[in-house]
């Protein structure tokens, strides 16, 4: 066999279409939302794997702009569309096209690369940690009650149709991005594929809806959600399923909840992507009917650890000698000189003795303070060389606010 791995030509974008779909088992059903894809994947940063005049294979990165801890954004390829042929599993492929992402992120400068996996175990051996995870619930809507924080009484709840005001939502998302490590940058196109909502995908839910929170006419909070009845017999046991929900303050959070939760006829509301450090837990008088459960979400690889460690702001200062163990990137191996605050960070080659040694995959873990350093410690993933600085170095490796990624890409 021999495969060639190109760049993507124009003229192979329909025959790579086809190939994708095949790998994921899905479909691009309008025209609109291949347009969307369209004007949003950049060929020159899509590598096709080629077996004579077939594509076996491809990646793709998106250049992404993502929150890092202390509200500053970082470029990160934002990598996507991986997949290999069954014909051509476990023969390495994919290892070579991570090879050329990672090579090609480097070469533009790019010091992280991000991505959300099908399967957890895939990306680990490349470097990637799992930096924020999601929250996911199903509230049982019969036994749980929402508490009402102070300023819910000025709130006026209304539901629209979710294009017809995307704009607004978009721009409260946007305010948004800084408070949180994890969030991404996202422009119009990326809103519209997030309301496109193709009739093929609703597995027997609703359309989609949007019930927005305002106050004196300013938007303070919007959910989008589908329902999906059912009946146990002659008992309604209807679900929510709330696709996306953002609000500016605790009060329009409690109200979207409150709502979801209060929707006739219906016995569940399900929440598949939360942060995990979400209001929910908090406000509900029975979490335990909620059902919280984890699971990775961000995956995270920093492709230049030193200006990806000087990139992000520390929760305190910090002035540690780290170790790095990065064999499919080795140009970050060897020992870095972090020293940083909350204003923001150095990070340089240094000869001294190390204080901390880490793997990258153990760092992309902690870069945005999701996961802590004492907590990968404990899984033999960091050790202490001199003691006594794990500790500190943990607490300014941390975020006050969880990090979180809201869309898929
Ligand atoms: C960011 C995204 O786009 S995520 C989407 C990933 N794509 C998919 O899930 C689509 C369906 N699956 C596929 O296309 C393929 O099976 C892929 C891309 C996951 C793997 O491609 P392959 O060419 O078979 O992988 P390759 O042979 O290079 O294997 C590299 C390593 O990954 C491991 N690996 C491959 N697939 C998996 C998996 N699904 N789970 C865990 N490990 C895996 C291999 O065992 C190998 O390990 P080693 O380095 O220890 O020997």
């Amino acid at each position: 066999m021999t495969i060639e791995l190109r760049e993507l030509g124009e003229s192979d974008l329909q025959a790579w279409y086809r190939a994708v779909e095949w790998a994921f088992g899905g479909v691009l059903e309008s025209e609109e939302e291949r347009a969307l894809w369209r004007e949003l994947i950049q060929p020159e940063r899509s590598i096709a794997v080629w077996d004579a005049d077939r594509i076996v294979g491809s990646a793709s990165a998106f250049p992404l702009r993502i929150n890092l801890p202390g509200g500053r954004p970082a470029p990160a390829a934002g990598v996507t569309m991986v997949h290999v042929a069954a014909t051509h599993r476990r023969r390495g492929i994919l290892r070579q096209l991570m090879r050329r992402e990672l090579d090609d992120c480097r070469e533009r400068g790019e010091p992280l690369a991000v991505l959300t996996a099908s399967e957890a175990g895939i990306y680990g051996r490349f470097g990637y940690g799992t930096a924020a995870h999601a929250l996911q619930a199903d509230i049982e809507t019969v036994h749980v009650t929402v508490a009402e924080p102070p300023g819910t009484d000025g709130l006026r709840l209304r539901v629209e149709e979710p294009a017809a005001v995307l704009d607004r939502c978009e721009e409260l998302y946007a305010r948004l991005v800084p408070g949180r490590p994890g969030m991404v940058h996202r422009d119009t196109r990326w809103a519209r594929l997030m309301v496109l909502d193709p009739p093929g995908e609703r597995e027997g839910a609703s359309a989609l809806r949007c019930v927005l929170a305002e106050r004196d006419g300013e938007l303070a909070g919007y959910a989008r959600f589908a329902l999906k009845p059912s009946w146990e017999e002659t008992v309604p046991k209807g679900r929510v399923l709330v696709r996306h929900l953002d609000a500016a303050d605790p009060a329009a959070y409690a109200a979207l909840l409150r709502y979801l939760c209060g929707i006739d006829l219906m016995a569940t509301v399900s929440l598949r992507n939360r942060p995990v450090d979400d209001p929910l837990l908090s406000l509900v008088s029975d979490p335990r009917r909620c059902r919280p459960r984890l699971v990775d979400r961000l995956h995270l690889r920093l492709v230049d650890v030193g200006a990806a460690l000087a990139a992000r702001a520390y929760a305190a200062e910090v002035d540690v000698v780290l170790e790095v163990a990065d064999e499919f990137c080795p140009w970050n191996a060897g020992r870095w000189r972090l020293c940083g605050g909350p204003k923001g960070a150095v990070c340089e080659r240094t000869g001294d003795a190390p204080d901390l040694r880490v793997s990258v995959r153990a760092l992309g873990a902690a870069h945005l303070g999701g996961t802590s350093l004492a907590a990968l410690a404990a899984a033999g993933q960091v050790s202490e060389v001199r003691k006594g600085t794990l500790a500190p170095a943990a607490t300014a490796f941390g975020s006050p606010v969880a990090p979180w990624l809201p869309f898929g890409f």
